[in-house]
């Protein structure tokens, strides 16, 4: 059997409290194994991104479990959990979030460099991820010297440079158009074959969701089906 990377486990999130609560997870149980490429899809509000937040360690539930690469996340206290998302999971935006101030070599070094690694080690591997994304040749660009396009293949290089067991996605072509999605739908779609990447992510875009290996339907807070379908458990 592949590895469990990922376990929610009867998983509840509500936001607020009284009569402003908005209950946005209710009751979710969802296994991902090592090497799947997850797509969460379903209409706006239906909980995509509070799912992602709850796997990233962002946000803790309000019920249930969560359990990401062997730890369960609401043990953890907040310094460790910091340091696991930092080096064991790799977050990747909409709005792509490099720093503005900084290469895109430097952007792709900076988690590296936050980890401990040597400088000769992280440019190393900023260099050859940037190469592997397409962008060698724009590796001393500031973002805004940048497409959309080029912006989001350095966040994943970025996102990748500890080699994380887990890779997250909120929208991450949702800010492109259809031309820069498919470069980077083709990249997430490469990254389980040449990194072993796990990647779970959330989407509007049914091109993204057809290169995905699982396709899990959202709506409101919970999970309505699953393509292909998984088994029905014991
Ligand atoms: N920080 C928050 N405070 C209060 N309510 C929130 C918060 N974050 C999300 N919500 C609510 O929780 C519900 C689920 O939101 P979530 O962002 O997870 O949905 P989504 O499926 O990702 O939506 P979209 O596709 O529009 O990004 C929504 O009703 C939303 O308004």
């Amino acid at each position: 059997m592949r590895r469990l990377v990922a376990l929610l486990d009867r998983v509840s999130k509500s936001y607020g409290s009284g009569e402003n609560a908005t209950c946005a997870l209710r009751s979710v149980s969802l296994e991902i194994e090592e090497g799947e490429f997850v797509a969460l899809v379903g209409p706006s509000g239906c909980g995509k991104s509070s799912l992602l937040h709850l796997l990233a360690g962002i946000d803790r539930p309000s019920e249930g479990k969560v359990v990401v690469l062997g730890e369960s996340l609401a043990a953890l206290e907040e310094r460790k959990l910091t340091e696991m998302r930092l080096r064991k999971i790799g977050i990747v935006f909409q709005f792509f979030n490099l720093l503005p101030t900084l290469t895109a070599e430097e952007n792709v070094e900076l988690p590296g460099l936050l980890g401990g690694m040597s400088p000769k080690e992280a440019r190393q591997r900023a260099r050859a991820l940037l190469e592997e994304v397409g962008l060698a040749h724009r590796s001393r660009h500031p973002p805004e010297q940048m497409s959309g396009g080029e912006m989001q293949r350095v966040a994943v290089a970025r996102a990748l440079l500890l080699e994380p067991g887990l890779v997250l996605a909120d929208e991450p072509t949702g800010n492109l158009d259809s031309e820069a999605s498919q470069v980077v739908i083709d990249l997430f779609r490469d990254l389980g074959r040449r990194h072993g990447a796990t990647l779970v992510l959330a989407t509007h875009s049914q091109e993204v969701a057809a290169a995905s290996s699982r396709v899990v339907r959202m709506r409101d807070g919970r999970i309505v089906g699953e393509e292909p379908a998984t088994a029905p458990g014991p």
